[in-house]
């Protein structure tokens, strides 16, 4: 089993992108190692984390760091030092110097990131940062005020499109479960292909069992949300968020329709993808907003895991290779950081005090978790 190790950087850079065996000598010497393994707890799966390459990205206050002048307008700086990636071939989603204001309110100030195919993107920043806007940005949902989104190399124009994401499925999982109260598990989860799909019923209850079994969920089918504790729903949430429409009788014109829900009426925002296997050009993307938050540090690994088995890279819970192309977290969890991700943007100017933190908070959870018999 790999053991994923965390490092201190006395830099704000806290990179360490790629395989595991991508610190240069030059690069590793700038790095303290401290926790050479991770708590092994009842809930790590082998397989889940066997491919992982990387998962680290953990900084210190440089003992020199003075904090930049906050003028209002945050920004995400890709802090990718990894020469291999500069191939743009596999860029399946770009921000490219993204502005956004609500209002008076200067969220996004100049946000470039890219997200490559395979990728595991994480995320993380202060509260209130713009973290949801540019996910927002990069489904689609919310137009940059100035800048562009690069959908695999192509220009989007205003809000998302059906011709744009012919080529790209993204998924939206919100940072509250979301799930329609008055319906059942089996029905928010099969929503769409209730609504939208000519599959057979049967066919859709099938296929909604055998997600929610990927996700490590079973017999939960005909209970309401209510009956569920927050982690059940968040996967439900991301069962919903991976089913796709196995007829092959389906024509093709679907593909591209994007369907969405918020706790107020959208939260996940799925396309309709009417194949057994994704056709060779669809590339699934996620976008997690905080999947972690509220729960408590072993549902958090669940979560974490799961993310990490339904990715190309990964096994679900029924052993299958899962399905999704790349994704990026949203999280506030150093632990989601470690396990669940490769490379890590952060927010400047405050990331470095920030990551501290939770650097802090996640060493007070690994001791209270080596602490439960
Ligand atoms: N539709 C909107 N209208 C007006 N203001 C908005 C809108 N969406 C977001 N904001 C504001 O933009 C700022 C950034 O919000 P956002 O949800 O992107 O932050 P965040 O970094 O994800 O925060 P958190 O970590 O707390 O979820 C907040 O001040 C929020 O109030």
């Amino acid at each position: 089993m790999v053991s994923p190790a965390v490092s201190i950087s006395y830099t704000p850079l806290s990179i360490c992108n790629g395989n595991n065996n991508s610190w240069s000598s030059s690069t590793s010497s700038k790095f303290l190692r401290c926790f050479p393994s991770f708590p092994v707890s009842s809930v790590d799966d082998e397989n889940a984390i066997r491919n992982r390459r990387v998962a680290c990205a953990c900084v210190a206050p440089p003992q020199d760091f003075t904090p930049a002048k906050f003028n209002g307008a945050h920004k995400i700086e890709n802090l990718s030092v990894n020469k291999e990636l500069e191939d743009e071939s596999d860029v399946l989603i770009e921000c490219r110097d993204v502005y956004k204001s609500f209002g008076e309110k200067h969220i996004l100030g100049g946000v470039s990131l890219k997200i490559r195919h395979g990728e595991a993107v994480g995320i993380i920043g202060p509260s209130g940062t713009g973290k949801s806007t540019i996910l927002k940005i990069m489904a689609g949902l919310l137009a940059p005020d100035k800048g562009e989104v690069l959908i695999r190399g192509k220009t989007r124009h205003g809000l998302i499109s059906d011709e744009e994401i012919s080529g790209l499925r993204i998924g939206l999982v919100f940072q509250s479960a979301a799930l329609f109260d008055s319906l059942t598990v089996r029905e928010n989860v099969g929503f769409l292909l209730y609504e939208n799909s000519t599959m057979h019923e049967d066919q859709i209850a099938e296929l909604v069992t055998e997600t929610l079994a990927a996700v490590g969920l079973k017999g939960v089918e005909e209970r309401l949300p209510s009956e569920l504790s927050g982690g059940m729903k968040k996967r439900v949430a991301l069962a919903r968020s991976i089913i796709y429409d196995t007829d092959e009788g389906c024509n093709r014109a679907r593909v591209g329709m994007i369907y969405g829900f918020t706790s107020q009426g959208s939260s996940n925002y799925h396309t309709d993808i009417p194949t057994h296997h994704f056709p060779p050009k669809v590339h699934p993307v996620l976008l997690y907003d905080e999947p972690t938050a509220g729960l408590d540090p072993i549902a958090s690994t669940v979560v974490e895991d799961l993310i990490r088995s339904v990715h190309m890279k990964g096994e679900d819970a029924l052993g299958k290779p899962g399905k999704i192309a790349s994704y990026i977290v949203v999280t506030h969890q150093h632990s989601t950081i470690r396990r669940a991700v490769d490379r890590q943007v952060s927010y400047s100017p405050f990331v470095p005090q920030f990551c501290f933190a939770l650097f802090l908070l996640t060493e007070l959870e690994r001791l209270f978790l080596s602490s439960v018999p």
